[in-house]
């Protein structure tokens, strides 16, 4: 006796039916993948990607196949399942960053001896030479910078150059020079530590450590410097997805330091009329995602005087926390950097340019 056909609506309800079950067991499929997710993340696993493991599901979902799908189809639903799965774990532990807005809502303001950073504060202006080269060069720079507001002297004790052979810095006597020079004239020293073994001296001269670009990946020193109790100005690595650098931020709070300032200073692209690219919208973003002041370094993203003033103004718009300059008594001579350097006159005419977007909130 042949089986009377079921009509199409009639075997339509019966296929809505069976996807009802199909979610049903997929969202408990996520849940226990979240579980697992939450467990190779308290277990300090690096990945939650594990191919061996998605391998052996799918031979044995092979073996098992009843049909009538072919094992490639059924594979392929598989792997689309996992894939979602993996995407569900990493979301998870995202959203558990210290770095991130979901676990801290509000905005962090640094108050470094008085100078607030972030949050409601007006923009913050970072600003000095690029290496320290004399006291002579620190004490003019910063008495000039002092009279004008700034209240965060930068300067390169130990520097990353390209070669070898450059100018390295002056090590602890550019740290003594520095620190001395931003205490006289009651401004705030930051400066860049590349060593883990010169986070403590480094610590001892300067208020605020940066980890420069090139650093940015070095997690013993992030480590390290989040170990120490000083704030610590991270700049994005020269060809860092937004993602790498506020993974590395994270480095810094998971050591126990909330201190983080972060700073966009353009990065590698195929363009070569700017030294670097600046990348407004990873400000925005940052802004966005995490809790953490953010500030653009408008130098070393043109490397080139002429644009200095146009991508300040568009980093305040976009509502970054604070600009950071190079300013140098004599840029043409000074030891490294002499291209993109301001001298005092470019500088006064750069902060007057700025001055009508500094005045007023900006970014509301
Ligand atoms: C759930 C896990 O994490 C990921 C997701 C998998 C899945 O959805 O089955 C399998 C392996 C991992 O890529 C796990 O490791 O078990």
């Amino acid at each position: 006796m042949t089986q009377p056909q079921r009509s199409i609506d009639d075997l339509r309800s019966e296929v809505d039916q069976i996807n009802r079950e199909l979610l049903t067991l997929l969202s408990r499929r996520g849940e226990v993948v979240a579980q697992i997710g939450h467990a190779k993340t308290s277990e300090g696993r690096p990945h939650h990607y594990d191919p061996a493991r998605e391998e052996q599901q799918l031979k044995e979902l092979e073996a098992l196949n009843p049909g009538p799908f072919t094992a490639a189809a059924v594979k392929a639903i598989f792997k689309e399942i996992f894939k979602a799965s993996l995407a569900l774990e990493e979301s998870n532990d995202k959203k558990q960053l210290l770095v991130s807005r979901k676990v801290k809502f509000e905005d962090t303001v640094l108050d470094i001896d008085g100078v607030r950073v972030g949050g409601d504060a007006p923009p913050v202006i970072v600003a000095g030479p690029c290496s320290i080269e004399s006291e002579e060069q620190m004490d003019t720079t910063a008495r000039f910078l002092a009279a004008r507001g700034v209240k965060i002297l930068r300067g390169g004790a130990y520097k990353p150059r390209t070669s070898p052979y450059g100018f390295q810095g002056m090590g602890v006597d550019g740290l003594i020079i520095g620190g001395r020079a931003a205490r006289d004239n009651g401004m705030l020293f930051v400066t860049e530590v590349m060593d883990t073994r010169d986070v403590e001296v480094v610590a001892e001269h300067a208020d605020i450590l940066q980890v420069g670009a090139r650093n940015m990946h070095n997690f013993a020193l992030l480590r390290e410097v989040g170990r120490s109790r000083r704030p610590v100005l991270l700049k994005r690595g020269l060809s860092a997805t937004i993602e790498e650098w506020l993974y590395a931020a994270e480095y810094i709070l998971s050591e126990g330091n909330n201190e983080v300032i972060l700073c966009e200073r353009g990065i590698r692209t195929f363009e070569k009329w700017t030294r670097n690219t600046l990348d407004l919208s990873a400000v925005a973003l940052a802004k966005q995602e995490t809790h953490l002041p953010v500030i653009v370094d408008v130098t070393h993203a043109a490397g080139r005087r002429d644009l200095l003033i146009p991508l300040a103004k568009a980093a305040l718009a976009v509502g970054a926390d604070g600009i950071h300059v190079e300013v140098h008594p004599s840029p043409a001579t000074a030891l490294s950097d002499n291209e993109q350097q301001l001298d005092f006159a470019g500088y006064e005419r750069f902060m007057d340019a700025l001055a009508p977007m500094l005045r007023q909130p900006v970014g509301v």
